[in-house]
């Protein structure tokens, strides 16, 4: 109980214990974990709520209370630009000074009131009990005023109010406006160019739910077994990649057999590409031996293993973290045909040069390319990040062009469109290769996929594509 409720209170106002809304308390729980420990809000989220369903039981926390615990977190985590632009326009003080877990309930309420269709005092008395719960009642107050003053308005009525004009400065407004840090605005805008109305597309996708997209694994099942067993209610074939399966809303890939036997597994369609697109460069000579130098957790190994296994080749899957080339194993297990896992820096390659036919480097980078998946990720990344992946980028494609034969062929891919880890890195490794190494143009193998640029390399963007923003420059070792 706090001070202010120990107070005497007024005759005729008797006290009220506040509501326990389960639904709104794990989302402030889990809004707090990424906050205070830099949790990520697709692990944090889990655990929460299997602990909401066994302490309320399924009748007070159902699946729509899940779905709505969800959408709170997520939509709150992705629109906090916006709503701290709104927030700090309705209290008299900057928002720095306000306590983290106030901000918290406040962007709740501002998500409740500006981005879902919860009536507006709803929205409000809900936060405010919410507030009693976590802060108290004298915090509570607070909530209440600033809400109130965020409910006069709705969202477009408030961004006209709070973001630059346009003509003013482009990135601050679209900044403010689509709920980007400044700098990934500009650094995508660098990548995507064109004018206003793509890279404005490009930031709504960045604010959508993406759908979850299953990969059939070759060899252990078909995008038409998954499709069969889905229905056409609740699936649909991937757009390009033949393995691919979209979900409809609300699939739970979990309740498919073929992916618990470890058969499919969930894939974004852009990651199936560039796989896809590596075991398709064409290749004179043997095709026998093929490396993935950067696989953990396994997705596209998984699928590279199976598609060698099809033409008699075999995949190394090597991997920095032991852990992470654990998981690179259970992706394989169950492979049609050999392969083998292992733990190595790949900056420090334990095999012999020109041994593969075939070479991935899937590189670590900023992943700002999929920032759909990843609600809080925009806030935590720093421009100065860049310059962090930007040796190990460089040296891990070094590796790369160095593991493969003359002939063969690297994929040297990321998922982030920002320029210093896509096209810089591969022009400045390439500049030390000289004549050794050449750009394939990758947009013919990935068939029937539209509006892949002037190549040769490809990025592929939400918007267009509907997947990550990947990219792949492929690089044949010519001597
Ligand atoms: C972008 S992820 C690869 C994703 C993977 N290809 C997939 O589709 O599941 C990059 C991986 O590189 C690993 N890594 C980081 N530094 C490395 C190094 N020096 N050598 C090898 N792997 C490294 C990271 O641990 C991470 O698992």
């Amino acid at each position: 109980m706090s001070e202010q409720s120990r107070r005497p209170r007024r005759p005729g106002k008797p006290y009220r214990r506040p509501q326990k809304d389960p639904v709104r308390i794990l989302a402030f729980e889990a809004l707090r974990a990424v906050d205070e420990r830099d949790a990520y809000a697709n692990l944090v989220l889990p655990p929460l709520l299997r602990k909401a369903r066994e302490k309320e039981g399924p009748d007070r926390f159902d699946g729509r209370d899940a779905a709505l615990a969800t959408e709170l977190v997520y939509g709150t985590l992705r629109r906090q630009g916006t709503y701290d632009a709104v927030i700090a326009a309705c209290v008299d003080r900057p928002l720095r000074e306000v306590d983290p877990p106030v901000l918290d309930v406040l962007s709740l309420g501002a998500h409740q009131l500006l981005g879902t269709r919860i009536p507006s005092h709803a929205a409000v008395s809900a936060s405010v009990e919410l507030a009693r719960v976590v802060l108290g009642d004298g915090r509570a107050k607070f909530v209440n005023a600033v809400l109130r003053k965020v409910a006069q308005d709705d969202l477009d009525g408030w961004l006209e109010r709070v973001a630059p004009p346009y003509e003013d400065d482009p990135e601050d407004h679209l900044a403010v406006v689509h709920s980007h840090p400044r700098w990934v605005v500009s650094a995508l805008w660098d990548s995507l160019g064109g004018g206003r109305a793509g890279i404005e597309r490009l930031l709504e996708s960045d604010n959508e739910r993406p759908e979850v997209t299953l990969v059939a694994r070759p060899g252990r099942a078909t995008a038409g077994e998954l499709l069969d067993a889905l229905g056409d209610e609740a699936a649909t074939p991937g757009r390009w990649s033949p393995y691919a399966v979209r979900l409809s809303e609300g699939g739970e890939p979990g309740a498919i057999d073929a992916v618990r036997e470890n058969r499919a597994g969930v894939q974004d369609e852009g990651s199936q590409l560039v796989a896809l697109a590596l075991a398709a460069a064409p290749l004179e000579g043997p095709d026998k031996t093929w490396l993935d130098g950067c696989a953990g957790p396994g997705g596209k190994a998984a699928l590279l293993a199976g598609l060698a296994a099809e033409r008699g080749a075999v995949l190394l899957a090597s991997e920095k973290q032991p852990h992470r080339a654990g998981l690179v194993a259970k992706a394989l297990d169950g492979n049609p045909g050999p392969y083998q896992v292992i733990a190595a820096d790949g900056t420090r390659p334990p095999w012999r040069p020109g041994t593969f036919d075939r070479v991935l480097m899937d590189v670590p980078c900023t992943g700002l390319g999929a920032l759909r998946r990843r609600p809080e990720a925009r806030w935590r990344r720093r421009p100065e990040d860049l310059d962090g992946f930007a040796p190990l980028q460089r040296a891990l494609l070094r590796t790369a062009l160095d593991a493969v034969r003359v002939g063969g062929v690297v994929g040297y891919a990321t998922c982030s469109p920002h320029l210093a880890e896509t096209r810089a890195v591969v022009d400045d490794v390439l500049k030390q290769y000289g004549p050794a190494a050449d750009l394939i143009d990758a947009r013919p193998l990935l068939e029937g996929v539209p509006d892949l640029g002037e190549g040769p390399d490809v990025q592929l963007w939400p918007h267009l594509h509907g997947t990550d923003a990947m990219y792949l420059a492929l690089i044949r070792r010519v001597a």
